[in-house]
């Protein structure tokens, strides 16, 4: 099924639509992302990506239709969700120590002299200890490399024991290393935890073996399609605005790469309208097709 109406999804949308600076980025959404899932939020850049994130912690007000999360209104469950913006890993001016840092997940962010009570130290080693950091607690923000600090940011998320995760970029600027310490990490909080993910992302390759579905954000509109639909080469090529293949190996893994016979310079997407109208029309037409993804899951 690509969409589930139900009204116990993660997060529902229902004729969604949000503005910004009086302008709609997105608009129609109406879908729902099934608790327990590992969703990429996919577009080009400025399709409102981050913006969706927002709308869904009840930062940005919609300017029509309704969001829920967790059962509650968009911005009512935020305890129970944990959230990493974007470019945290970049903040490498931060005098904090990784487990000041974890602490602030459970005290917030309120300047001033706050007791830390054992269970709270406790509860920060054991998000450092999911994470793989608990022997950097000690360390300062700015000593560790950039995917050191973003597990530091995962385990300040997670410290409040989160039903749902939100990631803005996470495997940005990190090396190919750290991106998997990072994937690792999140398929171990699905698949033990049971923790339903969002993950905004350019590159999805890095995270094809744990993705269940994605969000793509096309032409205005926000749309949910379980990942094996998702992965369509005259889809993702519509999404990215770029000739794109869909590539399986032998063992079945997946690659998303740009499409070797396009000559560099002029891979403009070209698609008319009546040819996106058919893309959505595939895809409710594709809930058959078989997941040859292979990898973590
Ligand atoms: N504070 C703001 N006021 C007005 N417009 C904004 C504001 N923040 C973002 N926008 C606009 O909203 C649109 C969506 O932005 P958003 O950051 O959500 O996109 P994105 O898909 O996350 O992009 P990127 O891939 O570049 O991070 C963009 O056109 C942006 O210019």
């Amino acid at each position: 099924m690509i969409t589930n109406h139900s009204q116990d999804g993660c997060i529902v949308f229902r004729d969604a639509a949000v503005a910004r600076g009086g302008r709609i980025i997105w608009q129609h959404g109406d879908f729902a992302i099934p608790a327990g899932s590992v969703t990429a939020i996919v577009g080009t850049n400025g399709a409102g990506k981050t913006t969706m994130m927002k709308a869904e912690l009840g930062l940005i007000p919609l300017a029509a239709g309704s969001l829920t999360v967790l059962g509650k209104p968009a911005g009512e469950a935020n305890d129970r969700i944990g959230y990493v913006p974007q470019s945290y890993a970049s903040d490498i001016d931060s005098n904090l120590t990784a487990e000041q840092s974890v602490l602030l997940g459970l005290t917030g962010t309120r300047f001033g002299i706050h007791p830390v009570t054992r269970a709270q130290k406790a509860k920060a080693h054991e998000a450092m200890a999911f994470t793989g950091i608990a022997d950097k607690a000690k360390m300062r923000l700015s000593e560790l490399s950039g995917g050191l600090r973003q597990r530091v940011a995962i385990a300040q998320a997670l410290v409040s024991d989160p039903k749902l995760l939100m990631l803005d970029e996470p495997l940005a600027n990190l090396d190919l290393a750290s991106q998997r310490a990072v994937v690792h990490v999140l398929a171990r909080l699905n698949q033990e935890l049971g923790m339903t993910i969002q993950v905004v992302a350019h590159d999805l390759n890095m995270l094809l073996p744990i993705l269940t579905g994605a969000v793509y954000l096309l032409d205005g509109h926000p749309h949910y399609a379980a990942m094996n639909q998702v992965l369509d080469s005259d889809l993702l090529t519509h999404l990215y605005g770029t000739r794109v293949q869909v590539i399986t190996t032998p063992q079945g893994d997946m690659f998303v790469t740009p499409s070797a016979d396009e000559p560099e310079g002029v891979e403009q997407d070209t698609h008319a309208p009546n040819e996106v109208a058919q893309f959505h029309h595939h895809h409710a037409d594709a809930s058959g097709a078989t997941n040859t993804m292979g990898g973590a899951r």
